[in-house]
């Protein structure tokens, strides 16, 4: 047991640099800031906390499930902890960039946390091509599921609410995918619950920069949480070897390389490249894989 295990135990539903909302169990919220000068608590850590004066301190963050993040050349970006599946919402319109969707989908498989793509603005033209373009992911066995926040409210919510029930969310997606249109349409007063965050951290501006927390339920069981950040989805905890068994199409055939460290770029008895040859892997998955090993500094054998 550690010395911290009697304090309270909070929620940590927003973040900004060193300012932190702690919802308590009874769902009041707390303005936090960590003890000492190193904040290393999310969006979604349970932590340890104690009141001093008329704020908190976070004395301990309680050990988490799963963290997504994201991490490039110079900085490690944290999305949320304990999260129960991720949400990765793209549209038919603006079209949606492979590379990252690719990204967001080799992060949660990394973390350990299962994820939808949901396509949404199904209502529009495009939609043929979006689809075409998911093709490859739902081959691969990855879940997709079409929706239309605006055009069908009642449909989309319909499809949602189940899938969502008593787990813990993340929604991430490109700007102009719908992501306030979900969040409006799934949670009637999220401006009431966003405009106390903002009150709370005294910078109504940086709100929309950080991973928020909202309730779908007055039992606070469903938490939805949007997080913005989704362009230079770098991969940088991902060690260059591990890249192929990240992505289920191209792991399924690597299994058959001749090498056991087959970089799957032009090494003899490719499994990977005999696949692509064949039309079994998707051409620009396998140029996607290419980009990020190259970015990783993936070793030519
Ligand atoms: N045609 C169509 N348009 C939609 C649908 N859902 C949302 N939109 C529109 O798409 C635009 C972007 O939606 P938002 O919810 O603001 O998108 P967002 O992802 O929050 O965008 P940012 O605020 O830039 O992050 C708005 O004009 C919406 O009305 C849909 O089902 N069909
Ligand atoms: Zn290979």
């Amino acid at each position: 047991m550690s010395r911290f295990s009697d304090l309270d135990i909070g929620l940590v539903v927003v973040g900004h640099g060193r300012h932190y909302l702690v919802e308590t169990p009874e769902g009041r919220r707390v303005n936090c800031r960590p003890r000492g000068k190193k904040s290393d608590c999310v969006v979604g850590d349970r932590v340890r906390w104690a009141i001093t004066g008329d704020e908190g301190v976070i004395e301990q963050v309680e050990p988490r499930r799963n963290l997504l993040f994201r991490q490039d050349e110079w900085k490690t970006k944290s999305f949320a902890a304990n999260l129960d599946q991720l949400l990765i919402l793209v549209a038919v319109e603006p079209v949606f960039s492979e590379s990252q969707l690719a990204r967001a989908l080799i992060a949660a498989e990394s973390a350990g946390i299962s994820t939808t793509i949901a396509l949404n603005k199904t209502d529009l033209p495009g939609v043929q091509l979006a689809r075409e373009r998911l093709a490859p992911y739902r081959a691969m066995g990855q879940e997709v599921i079409e929706v239309a926040f605006k055009a069908d409210p009642v449909g989309s919510t319909a499809l949602l609410q189940p899938w969502l029930k008593d787990k813990a969310t993340l929604v991430l997606g490109p700007s102009g995918t719908g992501k306030s249109t979900l969040i409006n349409m799934l949670i009637p007063d999220a401006n009431a619950q966003v405009g106390d965050i903002s009150q709370a951290l005294n910078s109504g501006r940086h709100t929309t920069t950080t991973t928020k927390w909202y309730w779908l339920d007055d039992e606070r069981k469903t938490g939805l949480l949007d997080s913005p950040g989704f362009q230079e989805f770098g991969l940088r905890q991902i060690e260059p070897l591990q890249l192929p068994g990240l992505m289920p199409d191209l792991r399924r055939h690597a299994e058959t390389c001749k090498f056991y460290n087959c970089t799957h770029q032009h090494e003899p008895g490719c499994g990977v490249r005999a696949a692509l040859e064949r039309g079994e892997i998707n051409a620009s998955r396998y140029r996607i894989y290419g980009e990020i090993l190259q970015e990783l500094g993936g070793k030519r054998y």
